[in-house]
């Protein structure tokens, strides 16, 4: 264990979910490669409301892709609740991806046809679920998220922060252990930024989902159990908050 998790304080081995170790992930374009992680260890435990912050360009959207299983590492293991990732064919990560990881993207990602219930129903429907069960789950998803009056309504008849609650919804409906959020505040302003954050933090609680998300945004650190400088592609500090 490393000296920056120790100084996180150290929850139990078992409380693991994720865990990262010595994570490299280089980008080659042409001659040119751009090392955007540089050997990140971190382990997310279960329950953790965390946040990944520092400059632009330091490696924060290579690592929630790496943390959402959606990219692999140029070298470094990965483990989700004890299995490793590089071991899993393509069908069963993503099978393990849809079961587990929820994802809410900077510019919503909505459907734009669909209404907010539809869209919440998509990941439910992607897994097979019954149409009535979908349905139902949904219904109390945007609940979860304070929309059950915005049910019928199509994304681009509701407001910004309106819409990240339907993503966030539609992240959660399948009841997965952790949710990744890269910049989930990017597109809102500072007022529906500390909103949404608020309410991932209270459902955080309430469901006992591990977050994780970036941020640029100082004031949204307060919120949060820990938070992650990453600077130059490297962990520059792992700091519990409360
Ligand atoms: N697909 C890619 N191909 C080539 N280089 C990439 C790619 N994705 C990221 N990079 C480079 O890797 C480095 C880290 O990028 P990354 O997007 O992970 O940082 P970031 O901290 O999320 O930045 P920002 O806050 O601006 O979103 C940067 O130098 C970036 O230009």
């Amino acid at each position: 264990m490393s000296q920056l998790e120790v100084a996180a304080g150290s929850p139990p081995e078992t409380d693991v979910l994720l865990a990262l170790n010595d994570i490299r992930r280089d980008y080659v374009l042409g001659e040119a490669k751009v090392e955007a992680l540089k050997g990140v260890s971190l382990r997310i435990h279960r329950g953790e409301f965390v946040a990944v912050w520092g400059p632009s360009g330091s490696g924060k959207s290579s690592l929630m892709n790496i943390l959402g299983l959606v990219d692999a590492p140029t070298s470094g293991d990965v483990t989700l609740e004890g299995t490793p990732i590089s071991k899993l064919s393509d069908n069963a990560l993503s099978d393990l991806r849809s079961r587990k990881v929820g994802f809410v993207f900077q510019s919503f990602n909505l459907i734009p046809v669909l209404s907010a219930l539809e869209n919440v129903q998509v990941p439910l429907q992607i897994q097979g679920v019954n149409a009535a069960e979908a349905r139902a789950r949904a219904s109390q998803a945007l609940k979860d998220v304070g929309l059950e009056n915005q049910a019928n309504a199509l994304p681009d008849k509701m407001s910004g922060g309106q819409r990240q609650r339907v993503a966030i919804a539609r992240a959660l409906v399948t009841a997965p252990a952790i949710v990744v959020a890269d910049e989930p505040t990017a597109n809102l302003d500072s007022e529906n930024s500390y909103m949404v954050v608020k309410l991932m933090r209270e459902l955080n609680r309430s469901k006992h989902v591990t977050f994780i998300f970036t941020t640029h945004d100082p004031r949204l650190l307060d919120l949060v159990d820990r938070k992650l400088l990453l600077k130059d592609g490297l962990l520059q500090s792992d700091e519990a908050v409360r």
